[in-house]
């Protein structure tokens, strides 16, 4: 399809006989006789353009124009005038029409016109959708995910890569700063719909009776000062995808409208009665668990079926340790771009060792952060020989079980002559090495399941002195 027109005249003929021209085009016509009906339209399809006569029985043709670009501010218009009102014509292009055409208005003109007037209305759009991205994330197009080798990260980019086959509605679990937000985002560029908009909401941090505005959009006089007409998240991402952010602090109530949205695709704005069919694919993203949450009653157990279907659950980067090398030149090369570095800084040895030693609390995002510093601290942008680690270093060691199948407990006994930190977590760390070596067969599988790399377990092996 070409896009939609609406077509505003009050001669019930000429409109018949350009919309019949318009269709055999391909365009999707819709049309109107008065101001008021152009303005029931336009709510209900969102012309990409719109041809107005400057002359309508209930109004004035430039002023509707105005009225209407305030509302659809993306559309374009072009006006019609008879031979005598061509000044106001004229007028009309100043505040912003795409251009006039002078009646009796020949039919190639039309089209040629509404051809590039769709054009225009493309292109808005790209740059909308550019800038957007722009702001959102430098580089996105180039997320990338095969280079993560690490065990607990391949079953991660298994489970997306069947995420991409298909529209399911996708649940993403996992630790603040995992990188969910970052996965959505390579899902829906990696999908079909990755020429269609990608959108985010976090339902965490915005009032619940503005995400639900937000989602499902608003007519005049919704509610309390709402003023004019909003489309909803859920009608922007036609053809996209619509991340929901945070989805575990969504409110109960907005919880049973997005399962009846999940279960209909129709959306309705608030205070209208219509019905708009929506194919929007929907992945929603928590760091908390959902399951405990239905317990509680925070959660709706229908709407946590519904989306426990397609569950992708992002490690913490402690278990992803033989990553790190590669996260950190990933996150150094987007550094480098933001900061407009020529070359892309190396990390030293002693540097890596620390990333890969550390257990990353706030994981990538927190990864981030100290390259960030280190790289404001470093006296040079060449090599990164010291890496700024905050003094949570150790205190915040995992002492959940290693995997997610594993539901043995680490026991840790505590000294009863004072809780050496220190000699504790070397205790627990020699208790777990050992382990690992017994159940892998080689000391590469052992560092394996450590999440570590053989350099890192030569390291401990020899610090703890544990004879392999
Ligand atoms: N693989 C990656 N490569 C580069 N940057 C990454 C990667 N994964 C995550 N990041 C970056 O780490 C930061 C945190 O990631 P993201 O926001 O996706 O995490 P999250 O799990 O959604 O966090 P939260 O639960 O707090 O919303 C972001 O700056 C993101 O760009």
């Amino acid at each position: 399809m070409q896009g939609t027109v609406l077509l505003v005249d009050d001669e019930q003929h000429l409109i018949s006989f350009l919309k019949k021209l318009l269709d055999s085009e391909g365009y999707d016509t819709k049309t109107a006789l008065t101001g008021e009906e152009a303005r029931q339209k336009a709510a209900l399809f969102y012309p990409d353009v719109m041809v107005l006569d400057i002359r309508l029985p209930d109004t004035d043709g430039v002023e509707l124009m105005r009225e209407l670009k305030q509302t659809y501010p993306h559309a374009q218009y072009i006006m019609m005038t008879a031979h005598g009102s061509i000044q106001t014509a004229v007028e009309s292009t100043r505040l912003g029409a795409f251009e006039y055409l002078t009646k009796p208005v020949e039919p190639d003109v039309l089209l040629v016109s509404l051809q590039n007037a769709m054009k225009a209305r493309r292109l808005t759009e790209e740059v909308e959708e550019l800038r957007r991205k722009s702001r959102l994330l430098p580089g996105s197009s180039e997320i990338t995910i095969e280079q993560y080798r690490s065990p607990a990260f391949r079953m991660v980019a298994d489970e997306a890569h069947r995420a991409t086959d298909s529209d399911a509605t996708v649940l993403l679990t996992g630790e603040s700063g995992t990188g969910k937000n970052h996965l959505s985002r390579w899902i829906h560029e990696h999908s079909g719909r990755a020429d269609g908009p990608f959108f985010e909401i976090n339902c965490a941090s915005i009032a619940p009776s503005l995400v639900e505005s937000e989602l499902f959009g608003y007519e005049p006089g919704a509610f309390t000062g709402s003023q004019g007409r909003k489309r909803g998240l859920l009608e922007m991402a036609d053809q996209g995808t619509l991340l929901l952010d945070e989805i575990g602090d969504m409110d109960l109530a907005l919880q049973a409208k997005l399962l009846t949205f999940l279960d209909t695709q129709v959306v309705r704005r608030l205070g209208s009665e219509t019905n708009i069919k929506v194919n929007a694919r929907i992945i929603a993203a928590t760091n908390q668990d959902l399951e405990e949450l239905v317990q509680e009653k925070k959660f709706r157990q229908d709407l946590y079926y519904r989306l426990n279907v397609l569950v992708i659950n992002m490690p913490p980067l402690r278990r992803r340790t033989s990553d790190i090398t590669i996260l950190a030149k990933e996150l150094l090369m987007r550094l480098a771009h933001e900061m407009d570095l020529k070359n892309v800084p190396r990390l030293g040895p002693e540097a890596l060792g620390s990333l890969e030693r550390y257990h990353w609390p706030g994981n990538v995002r927190e990864m981030r952060n100290v390259l960030e510093r280190s790289l404001l601290e470093a006296s040079s942008y060449d090599v990164i020989n010291h890496v700024a680690l905050g003094p949570k270093s150790l205190a915040s060691f995992d002492l959940s079980p290693v995997t997610q199948t594993d539901q043995s407990l680490i026991e840790v006994r505590f000294p009863e002559d004072g809780l050496n930190l220190k000699e504790t977590l070397n205790q627990l760390t020699a208790t777990l090495i050992k382990e690992a070596l017994a159940r892998g067969a080689t000391k590469k599988q052992a560092a394996e399941l450590l999440g570590i790399s053989r350099h890192s377990l030569t390291h401990y092996l020899k610090a703890l002195d544990i004879n392999a």
